[in-house]
């Protein structure tokens, strides 16, 4: 910054113009010739009106030519948080979508992911999705990997050198696995577990962190649930896995695990339900189930792209969105988001009681919900002071971009026309998100 006679010197960017976020209190908040600071840390210093800006210089010590500000059709949204992605599948999304679960595993899943025992291979697919994601405006990104160690530290890396905010495991799986070149036995998923976490932790990638990874109760034996557990109990880590997401699953989970009241129970009793849990899918989950979530603060992460029947209203947990790729066809969340206010709307013409979202709920799954669902909104999820500064500047109208502005007045719309043009009604997609930033850093467009 210019100024060399003000009084404090940790701001190191102001921004002024429109911003929107998600609050506790309101599922879209629309500040409107607001300014925002961060810090050099990449922190938000504060964020006031306008209008204050004599009181916010003097305090932070900046002045007006240091403030970047944005066109009319610009806005500031937080980064979205995407709580389920399968980086290994990305390799094959937006195929293989004609087959349920069990048998689509079976054929087409875990042969790809057996093919990232190549560390090329798992160089190239890694470096696509995380580059993908985050241009599409994923800022955080809880990856599954596969069961091999080295490439998903492979992952670890590559997330840090592009600067996302990541949550990466490597997958457990010691059983009901037909495919020859894709296997662990115990000792190997429990030693390598431990190896994963100790090089991961060990690198001190200021925002990438590992996740014990069960890839699903059917997958692992009880004792490898119960190691699991107590590998993230010691190491107080994050924990994901799925959870009912189809009948003929939890008809298996059932047979499997008989000694348990429910599939839900099967995780509770090896300590896999905590606070700092996430589980994906959860379409049949019992109102006991639903119990157990909120009593253990375990999450939900909701796969938007294949139903939509969580009642946002209910008490239960908290629930964030996800791409579920390669379950999910596509990596954007803002995809995710519109597929799921499509579902809803197919949902309530089948069944009139069925409440349909809003696009203001969806977008609070998308950035809020998911930094809560991954237990990461005291660092992300919507702009308020002292977390990152992770978000998406957004130009509407950007040269080259899919909206033609057709509706508003020359080129003066409301904000929320622009938002919804953006996000809901039209096909805003990544030309659009001009900038990216992750914890004050700027990661989009590439350096590189
Ligand atoms: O959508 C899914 N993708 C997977 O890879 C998987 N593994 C278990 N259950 C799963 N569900
Ligand atoms: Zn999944």
């Amino acid at each position: 910054m210019a100024n060399s006679n003000r009084p404090t010197t940790d701001i190191r960017h102001v921004y002024r113009g429109t911003f929107v976020h998600s609050t506790q209190q309101a599922p879209l908040q629309i500040l409107e010739d607001a300014l925002l600071g961060v810090d050099t840390e990449g922190k938000i210093a504060f964020i006031g009106k306008g209008a204050e800006l004599d009181r916010l210089s003097k305090t932070f010590g900046f002045s007006p030519p240091d403030i970047t500000q944005l066109e009319q059709h610009e806005f500031f949204m937080p980064g979205m948080v995407d709580t389920h992605i399968h980086a290994s599948q990305y390799s094959y999304a937006g195929t293989a979508l004609d087959m349920p679960l069990l048998q689509w595993l079976n054929t087409y899943t875990f042969p790809v992911e057996s093919r990232f025992k190549d560390l090329g291979f798992a160089h190239r697919v890694y470096t696509q999705v995380v580059k993908r994601t985050l241009r599409n405006g994923t800022t955080t990104a809880c990856y599954f990997a596969t069961i091999h160690t080295d490439a998903s530290l492979l992952l670890g890396q590559i997330a840090n050198d592009f600067g996302q905010r990541a949550l990466v495991g490597k997958v457990c799986m010691d059983r009901n696995n037909s495919v020859k070149h894709y296997k662990e036995t115990n000792q190997e998923s429990q030693e390598e577990t431990c190896r994963f976490i100790a090089e991961l932790l060990g690198k001190k990638y200021p925002l990438v962190k590992p996740v014990v990874t069960p890839r699903f109760a059917p997958s692992c034996t009880g004792v490898l649930l119960g190691q699991l557990g107590e590998i993230a109990k010691n190491n107080n880590l994050h924990i994901q896995s799925h959870i009912s997401e189809n009948a003929e699953e939890v008809k298996l989970v059932n047979e499997l695990f008989p000694e348990s009241e429910s599939y839900t129970d099967v995780y509770h009793k090896y300590n896999l339900l905590t606070d700092k849990t996430v589980m994906a899918h959860g379409c049949y989950l019992s109102d006991e189930e639903l119990a157990l979530f909120r009593e253990t603060g375990a999450s939900l992460s909701h796969c938007l792209c294949l139903h939509v029947w969580i009642d946002l209203t209910h008490p239960v947990c908290v629930c964030g969105a996800a791409s579920d790729v390669a379950g999910g066809y596509s990596a954007s969340m803002l995809d995710a988001v519109r597929r799921a206010l499509d579902s809803s709307k197919v949902l309530t013409i089948q069944d009139p009681e069925h409440e349909t979202l809003s696009f203001e709920e969806v977008f609070r799954l998308a950035t809020l919900g998911g930094s809560q669902a991954l237990s990461l909104d005291d660092q992300t999820g919507n702009f308020e002071v002292g977390k990152d500064f992770d978000a998406l500047r957004v130009n509407v109208a950007a040269p080259g971009g899919p909206i033609d502005l057709i509706q508003c007045d020359g080129l003066k719309c409301a904000t929320q026309h622009l938002l919804y043009v953006y996000l809901s009604s039209l096909a805003g997609d990544d030309r659009n998100i001009v900038e990216v930033f992750v914890a004050g850093r700027k990661v989009v467009p590439f350096t590189e």
